[in-house]
């Protein structure tokens, strides 16, 4: 992914036919279906390869998993058929590129953010992994390592070498997300709790509204890019 791509805006976590229809309908490039079994988006196999047949071909479906074997991931895909893994736990380089052998998929590696040093990983990702998601580090005592509703410092990032492209989570919601694009100009977004009305419940206008609001900001930073381009 590069920043010259179109803006994917990615929708996490859903798990029943009609939020992700909302999902479908307010044109999210990207369906997050999440495989960790302490997540309260927690999908089954089973369960995850309805809602692939629902959103194929309409939307880019991304399978979430953490600190999966490329084995697990292989078999998870046979399934489930994803376009994308998501590797949300503590992959290696190495890891995120045996993933991608094993499944022939394109990878997002997650990165947690708390502090400038935090963003030193995106380089040693940079060109294994075809997308890089930066994400709020989870508590400290959480009982799973994503989908916790907080941002991080958004002006670390003015810090990280523009050429490296990510996607932003973390806290978003329809409310702060203009902000955020419009601070950290990202490749593109993603979010969960900040479309729920409760961890796991999804809220069908809270999903279009982010969409919306996502798309409008994406669209100012791209005519706001044109525009310094064609002045210099
Ligand atoms: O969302 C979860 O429950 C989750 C569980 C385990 C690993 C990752 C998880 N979510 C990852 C995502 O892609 C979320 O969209 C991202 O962390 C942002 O979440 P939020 O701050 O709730 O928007």
């Amino acid at each position: 992914m590069t920043h010259g791509d179109a803006f994917p805006i990615k929708i996490c976590g859903l798990s029943t036919p009609e939020t992700l229809e909302a999902a479908l309908a307010a044109g999210a490039d990207m369906i997050g279906l999440n495989f960790h079994p302490k997540s309260p988006r927690y999908v089954t196999p089973q369960r995850a390869a309805e809602l692939a047949d629902q959103a194929r071909g309409r939307t880019g479906i991304v399978a979430l998993v953490v600190d999966y074997t490329p084995e697990q991931a292989a078999e998870l895909v046979r399934i489930v058929r994803p376009d994308w893994m998501q590797l949300h736990g503590k992959e290696t380089p190495e890891q995120v590129a045996a993933i991608k052998a094993a499944t022939g998929l394109p990878v997002m590696k997650a990165l947690g953010v708390a502090t400038a040093a935090d963003l030193d990983q995106v380089a040693l990702y940079h060109g294994v992994a075809d997308a890089i998601l930066l994400d709020a580090k989870p508590p400290k005592d959480a009982a799973y390592p994503g989908g916790h509703g907080k941002p991080f410092d958004w002006n670390l990032v003015a810090g990280l070498d523009p050429a490296l492209a990510f996607m932003l989570s973390g806290g978003l919601d329809p409310a702060n997300v203009s902000q955020a694009i419009g601070v950290v100009r990202p490749a593109g977004v993603d979010v969960s709790s900040g479309v729920e009305r409760a961890p796991g419940v999804k809220d069908i206008g809270r999903i279009s509204e982010f969409v919306r609001a996502a798309r409008a900001a994406a669209k100012a930073l791209n005519d706001d890019q044109l525009k310094k381009a064609g002045q210099a």
